[in-house]
């Protein structure tokens, strides 16, 4: 543990001073693609018109035969792209993997000034952290780096959820955690051979209402993941850095992963993983607070005049404590519509409505 005082100290001489903050810019999805795969390869320049993050994937998904080509794809591709505003973020090989060392000193000499997060899977406890702060630090120098790299942890191990209030807080590069459920109900030995979302088997009973068990009884399936996303967003909070849900692997069920993301969002979520186009949207519509929502928040904040006492809007009680809930949702619509139009416009014709 370093002492405080070093805390935010560069890890090596020549490299920037980490950062304090960490830079407030929309992540409502992390749009996965195999840099290695012409196909989507091609789609990059467009996918970057429409998505807050971009993320090339070198990690699980691509090929062991194809992580060169991976990661040659991405060095090319960041060369040649202008993301305008989106961020474009890396998810490297797992440390203990063959590739790592290659993906670091490659990525980060080689277009260290166009990558803004890196993504670290399998992440066990804050060591795995310190290890890649201090390569970092030494490669942004070598580099020439004048802003440092972000690093983003995925919890996807049973020991990175017991310990992963010491990963949010192990640098001040920590820009985020991400939940990976497929690596950690293998981790957990789970039951589940599902990407993300719900299980039919998992679910709560209403009590037998006579002799028979199985009359009039309804089933409720309960959300696998709520522990795990709960004590993610506690440990981000309490680190001042920022949780999101991974990946919902059935394409197919937009519904479901719309579901999975609210469920996220309303816990405190930013964003979530989107692996396929037609994930985008879904993120961008679950992630963006609602008009109506931010509209009302508009209202009890205008209410409460110096945000203290109580007041009744509506039948419904406020106080400092629920205009501090309206000044959530505000601040995240106004940082959303600062770079959507269409969603500010939005914003102010609900409010207009709500006022009138
Ligand atoms: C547990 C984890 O680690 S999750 C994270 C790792 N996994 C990933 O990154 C998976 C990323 N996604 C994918 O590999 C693909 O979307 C798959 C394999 C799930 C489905 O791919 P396909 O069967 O090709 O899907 P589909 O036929 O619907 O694709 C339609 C088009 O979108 C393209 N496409 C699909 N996914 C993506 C993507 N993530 N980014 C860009 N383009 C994509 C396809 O190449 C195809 O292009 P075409 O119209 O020019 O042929
Ligand atoms: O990497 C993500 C996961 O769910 O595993
Ligand atoms: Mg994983």
């Amino acid at each position: 543990m370093r002492s405080p005082k070093d805390f935010f100290a560069p890890l090596a001489v020549g490299a920037p001073q980490p950062p304090r903050q960490i830079p407030v810019r929309p992540s409502r999805m992390i749009h996965f693609f195999d840099p290695g795969n012409e196909k989507m390869a091609a789609k990059v320049p467009d996918l970057a018109k429409k998505t807050d993050v971009l993320l090339g994937n070198l990690e699980d998904a691509v090929r062991a035969d194809r992580k060169e080509a991976a990661r040659a794809g991405l060095v090319s591709i960041a060369k040649a792209t202008d993301f305008g505003r989106t961020q474009l973020w890396t998810r490297v090989n797992s440390l203990d993997s063959p590739w790592v060392l290659d993906d670091l000193i490659t990525l980060v000499t080689e277009i260290g000034d166009k990558l803004d997060v890196i993504m670290i899977p399998k992440v066990e406890g804050a060591q795995d952290i310190h290890y890649v702060d201090r390569l970092l630090a030494q490669l942004e120098a070598r580099a020439g780096l004048t802003e440092p790299l972000l690093v983003h942890a995925i919890l996807e191990t049973a020991s990175g959820v017991a310990n992963v209030e010491e990963i949010a807080g192990a640098s001040p590069r920590m820009q985020g955690i991400s939940l990976g459920p497929a690596d950690l109900a293998a981790s957990r030995r789970m039951k589940t051979t599902r990407v993300g979302g719900g299980h039919p088997g998992y679910l709560v009973r209403t009590d037998p209402v006579g002799e028979d068990l199985n009359e009039g009884r309804t089933t409720y399936q309960q959300d696998l993941w709520h522990y795990t996303v709960a004590r993610m967003v506690d440990a981000c909070a309490m680190n001042g850095i920022l949780p999101y849900y991974g990946p919902f692997g059935d394409i197919r069920d937009v519904v479901a992963c719309e579901d999975q993301f609210r469920n996220a969002f309303l816990l405190g979520c930013v964003g979530a993983w989107s692996l396929h186009p037609v994930q985008i949207d879904i993120a961008k519509k679950v992630f963006s607070p609602s008009p109506a929502d931010v509209a009302w928040a508009r209202r009890v904040i205008a209410e409460m005049g110096d945000g203290t006492g109580a007041v009744m809007i509506d039948g419904k009680m406020q106080d400092d404590a629920s205009v501090k809930q309206c000044r959530v949702v505000v601040e995240l619509a106004d940082e959303l519509a600062a770079t959507d139009p269409e969603l500010a416009a939005a914003y102010d014709a609900a409010t207009k409505e709500i006022q009138s």
